[in-house]
C-alpha cells in the first residue's frame, strides 16, 4: 500500500475507488465499506484507495484533544492495507480543509487529487465547510459529475450501532473483552519497555512496563487477562494498568507479567492485546498484601487463557 502524508506528495496515480471516513478503530462496519472498496476496484480494474485524516477533525475545532483516538495513524495504516487498499491518504486536517466548500472538496480533492471514479462511505459522513457535505451531496454532485456513490447503512451487532465512539467506550469501561465482537480484533497497546522500580522481580512478579499516552483512548485501571506479542510470539500473561497505589505516586502504566518467561525486555518493543479485565486496581495495607493477591490474579489469569487457548 502507498501512503501518502500530504496532498502535495499525490501525483500520477491511477483512478480510483475511494473509501471516505475518519475509520479510527477500524472496526467491523470500517472493514465492510473497506472491503467493498478493495471489490469494487478489482471488478473495475480501478486502484482502491482510503481517504482519511490524520488529525481527528473535531479536534482542531476545538483546540485540542477532545476526542481521543483508539489507534495511531501507524497502526491504523498497517490495519488498512492488510485489508488489500493500494493507496492511503492520510492527510492533516487543517484550516484549509475545515473551511472548504463541499463542491470544492469534491472536485479539488477527490476529482482531482485522487482520480476518484466511485467511493464508499458511511450513513452518517460530512466533509466540508462546517461539515455541510452529506452523503446526500456526494449522490447529487455523483450524478453530474459521473462518479459513483454507495453509502453503507447503519450497521449494528447484536443491537448496537457500531462506531468508534461505541467502541471507545467500550475500552474506557473496561469491556475490552467485547471488542473483538466489534472491531474483529482483540484491543491491544503498544510500546517500548521502560524501566520501571525493580520491585517486581524481588516480590516474584517481574512486569514489562510500557508508558499510557493520555492522548488515547485508555482502558481504566484495573487488573487484565492479556496476551504479550514479543518479537513475533504470543505469550499469556496478565496485566495492571494503574498507578500502583500501594508502592507510591505514579503516572498511569501497562504492567505485563508473562508467565513461563524470564528474558529482559527494556528497550524491546511488546503489544499488549486485553481479554478481560478481573478486578479493579486497590491500594493495599503492605506489598506482602499485594503479593497475595497477585498470586491470586495469576491463578484466575492461568484458568482463563487454559480455557482460552487456541480461540483468537
Ligand atoms: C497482576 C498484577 C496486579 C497488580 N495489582 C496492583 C494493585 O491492585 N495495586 C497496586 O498498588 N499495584 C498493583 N500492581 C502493581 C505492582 O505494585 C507492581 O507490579 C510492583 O510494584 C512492581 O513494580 P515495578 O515493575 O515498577 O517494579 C499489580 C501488578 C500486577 C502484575
Ligand atoms: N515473566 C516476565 N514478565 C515480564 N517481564 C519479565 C519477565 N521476566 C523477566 N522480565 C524482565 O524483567 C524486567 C522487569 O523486572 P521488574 O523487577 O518488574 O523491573 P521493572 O520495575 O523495571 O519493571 C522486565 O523489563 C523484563 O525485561
Amino acid at each position: 500500500m502507498k501512503i501518502f502524508n500530504t496532498l502535495e506528495e499525490i501525483d500520477n496515480i491511477e483512478e480510483t475507488v475511494v473509501a471516505l471516513g475518519n475509520f479510527d478503530g477500524v472496526h467491523k462496519g470500517h472493514q465492510q465499506i473497506i472491503l467493498r472498496t478493495v471489490k469494487s476496484a478489482e471488478a473495475a480494474g480501478l486502484k482502491s484507495a482510503v481517504f482519511t485524516f490524520s488529525n481527528h477533525p473535531k479536534n482542531l475545532m476545538a483546540g485540542k484533544t477532545v476526542v481521543k483516538n483508539i489507534l495511531y495513524p501507524e497502526e491504523k495504516a498497517s490495519i488498512i492495507e492488510k485489508l488489500g487498499v493500494d493507496y492511503m491518504f492520510n492527510i492533516p486536517f487543517d484550516e484549509s480543509i475545515l473551511t472548504m466548500d463541499p463542491i470544492d472538496f469534491i472536485e479539488h480533492l477527490l476529482l482531482e487529487k485522487f482520480h476518484m471514479r466511485q467511493a464508499y462511505c458511511g450513513f452518517n459522513y460530512h466533509f466540508g465547510y462546517k461539515a455541510s457535505g452529506t452523503a446526500e451531496t456526494l449522490m447529487k454532485e455523483g450524478m453530474k459529475r459521473g462518479f459513483g456513490i454507495h453509502i453503507q447503512e447503519p450497521f449494528e451487532i447484536d443491537g448496537n450501532l457500531v462506531s468508534s465512539t461505541f467502541i471507545r467506550k467500550l475500552i474506557q469501561n473496561g469491556q475490552v473483552d467485547q471488542c473483538m465482537k466489534y472491531m474483529g480484533r482483540l484491543y491491544s497497546i503498544g510500546g517500548e519497555v521502560v524501566v520501571g522500580n525493580k520491585l517486581g522481580r524481588t516480590i516474584g512478579f517481574p512486569t514489562s512496563n510500557i508508558m499510557i499516552d493520555e492522548t488515547m483512548v485508555t482502558p481504566p485501571n484495573g487488573v487484565y487477562v492479556t496476551y504479550c506479542v514479543y518479537n513475533g510470539v504470543r505469550y499469556p500473561s496478565i496485566t495492571n494498568v494503574g498507578v500502583k497505589p500501594t508502592i507510591g505516586t505514579y503516572h498511569k502504566n501497562v504492567e505485563t507479567h508473562i508467565f513461563n518467561f524470564d528474558k529482559e525486555l527494556y528497550g524491546k518493543m511488546i503489544r499488549v492485546e486485553f481479554l478481560q479485565k478481573t478486578r479493579d486496581e486497590q491500594k493495599f495495607e503492605s506489598v506482602e498484601a499485594l503479593s497475595r493477591q497477585i498470586t491470586d490474579d495469576c491463578i484466575t489469569a492461568r484458568s482463563f487463557h487454559r480455557r482460552i487457548a487456541g480461540t483468537y
